[in-house]
């Protein structure tokens, strides 16, 4: 089983870094393959532009999804894209690390997703969600949240599902990917050491197991 892990958090003593780091150790050393994008330390360049191509096929008006579909046939997305599709291509479950920023994942990551996921080679006319690219392949997302648990009600902020829906059926599941249970930690940074250490244990337990996982 090869897992793809994706961390988007600028400090690597924070608890999104920690959780990345039990996964990455957990998962190897239950005999997964994993690999990861560790995307603040690869230096990921998450405007998504002309910049997303070595030579554009059409000078005079860009338009993104055409040059996709032109990359894919001419090889001529920049290496950075290049390097990350491989990485999707390659892995049966894809994981992504990440606190929540405003209701949504980080800007790099958001980055990221844009220009990743392209055209013709992700999806396509018709080649979506049971059609798409990824069927067979699952994703998850591990967030965490500085709000406390009992805000995320409907009443409140809103169910945490639904603030997740749009990753989870407008990306994960729009590409074909099954989507798991999302591992959500809430209130990180008001919680003791300990809470804290129960969490990654949590989570560790979890990872142990997620090849038998089925969709949310
Ligand atoms: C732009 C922005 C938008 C935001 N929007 C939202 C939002 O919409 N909803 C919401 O709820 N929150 C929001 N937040 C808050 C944000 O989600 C939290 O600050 C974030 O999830 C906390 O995670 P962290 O990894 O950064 O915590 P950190 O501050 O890095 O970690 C918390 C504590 O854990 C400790 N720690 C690190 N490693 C370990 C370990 N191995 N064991 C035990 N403890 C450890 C750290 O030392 C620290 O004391 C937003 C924040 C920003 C900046």
């Amino acid at each position: 089983m090869k897992v793809l892990i994706v961390l988007a958090h600028p400090e690597e003593k924070s608890f999104n870094a920690a959780l990345y780091q039990q996964a990455v150790k957990t998962l190897k050393k239950a005999g997964y393959e994993v690999r990861t994008s560790d995307l603040y330390k690869i230096g990921f360049q998450p405007v998504s532009g002309k910049e997303n191509f070595t030579q554009l096929n059409n000078t005079e008006f860009f338009k993104q999804q055409d040059e996709e579909v032109s990359a894919l046939q001419q090889n001529t997305f920049s290496s950075d894209i290049v390097a990350e599709q491989e990485k999707v291509e390659w892995c049966d479950i894809m994981i992504w690390q990440f606190p929540l920023y405003w209701f949504s994942v980080p800007a790099i990551l958001k980055g990221w997703i844009d220009k990743v996921f392209s055209m013709g080679k992700f999806y396509d006319n018709g080649r979506i969600f049971d059609n798409g690219f990824s069927v067979g392949k699952k994703a998850m997302l591990s967030v965490t949240a500085g709000g406390p648990e009992k805000n995320y009600s409907k009443e409140k902020y809103g169910d945490i599902n639904a603030i997740l829906f749009p990753i989870h059926r407008g990306v994960f599941e729009f590409l074909g990917f099954s989507t798991l249970q999302p591992q959500v930690a809430y209130s990180v940074e008001r919680l003791s050491n300990e809470e804290r250490a129960l969490l990654l244990n949590k989570w560790t337990e979890r990872l142990l197991h997620i090849d038998q996982e089925n969709n949310l």
